[in-house]
């Protein structure tokens, strides 16, 4: 028999349809439809109000949706349904460790909570403890352990009772490199041992760039959905960046001078270029010293995919400047 396992996507295990949640009339999530496939890191990605803590809060069945219905596993189920609920570990944006209590009485009663009892939660939260390199802290307890030590401990919990979803709402939020590193390795290794499927909420670039596909929300709507290599060779070019006593005054005239698609991000002016390099002496010789303080080139990363769809930057929540949104 052909082995069809690499071309044959997994099939969706969690599929959402037509969410929508407003808050008096401002629409927070507008007819989200999504499907999350068994296995997958599945991240949504948005800058701040896209509407991402509003799906994370619907699907974990603390706010009740306008619209919308999910089909779990091919079977339909209202997103208030219990037994949705029965089949996901949840990470909160806002630890919810109980900080008085050890690491292993901590997994205790997050088994316990989901029913779980005896000897068969003993043996999980051993196993959950080791696969999160924890074993030899289980007694301590975590009122003192570091943002990264308690965000893995988090993880363990989420997954003690063996579910087949881990909803996680800004997981890395407030660690640094090293700590996001470590968590992410963890998560990789939890996801391939438990069979686990993922759906995260981020505003990180760097966190969108480890996901298998991302969700890429604005004003509540999806705009993209695909894998982060394939959204970002959706730009073709180069990024050049420049620097500028005056960036608003410089964009305008590469626009007006240059033809060129400037706009004014966080200060500098950037130009997407099919051929950048070949741009840098037009660049130089058209705004000669004084102008122009810097001239750079690089790859183009998510965050540039994003404000491409958006025309927002990720992590703000005002359009990247007055300039025209870019052709989508
Ligand atoms: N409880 C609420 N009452 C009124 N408006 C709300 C409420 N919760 C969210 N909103 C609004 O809904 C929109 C989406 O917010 P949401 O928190 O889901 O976005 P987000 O992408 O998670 O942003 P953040 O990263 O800042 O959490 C925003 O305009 C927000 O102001």
């Amino acid at each position: 028999m052909p082995d069809t396992s690499v071309s044959t996507p997994p099939a969706p295990l969690l599929q959402i349809e037509g969410l929508t949640r407003r808050f008096k009339d401002r629409v927070a999530v507008d007819g989200l439809s999504l499907s999350v496939r068994q296995g997958e890191i599945l991240g949504l990605l948005g800058p701040n109000g896209a509407g991402k803590s509003t799906t994370f809060q619907v699907l974990a069945g603390l706010l009740a949706p306008d619209a919308g219905q999910v089909r779990f596993a091919g079977k339909v189920l209202a997103l208030s349904d219990p037994s949705l609920r029965r089949q996901m570990g949840i990470i909160f944006q806002r630890s919810s460790l109980d900080d008085l209590l050890t690491a292993r009485e901590n997994l205790m009663l997050g088994a316990r909570l989901y029913g779980l009892g005896g000897e068969r939660a003993r043996e999980r939260v051993e196993s959950m403890l080791a696969l999160i390199g924890l074993a030899d802290r289980g007694d301590e307890k975590v009122g003192t352990w570091s943002g990264g030590m308690r965000r893995r401990l988090e993880l363990a919990r989420a997954l003690v009772h063996q579910p087949r979803v881990v909803l996680m709402d800004e997981p890395t939020q407030g660690l640094d490199e090293a700590a996001f590193r470590t968590f992410w390795a963890h998560l990789k290794r939890l996801r391939d041992s438990e069979g686990v499927t993922v759906l995260l909420t981020t505003h990180r670039a760097d966190e969108a760039d480890v996901c298998d596909r991302l969700a890429v929300l604005d004003a509540g709507k999806l705009v993209a959905c695909d894998t982060p290599a394939a959204l970002a060779s959706r730009m073709g070019g180069d990024i050049l960046t420049l620097e500028a006593a005056d960036p608003e005054a410089l964009a305008r005239e590469v626009r007006e001078r240059l033809g060129l698609d400037a706009k004014v991000v966080e200060g500098r002016v950037q130009v997407e270029a099919a051929q950048g390099h070949a741009l840098v002496p037009r660049l130089v010789e058209a705004f000669p010293a004084g102008r122009l303080t810097s001239v750079s080139l690089r790859r183009p990363t998510l965050a540039d995919v994003f404000l491409q769809l958006t025309g927002r930057t990720l992590g703000a929540d005002k359009p990247a400047e007055p300039a025209p949104r870019r052709r989508q």
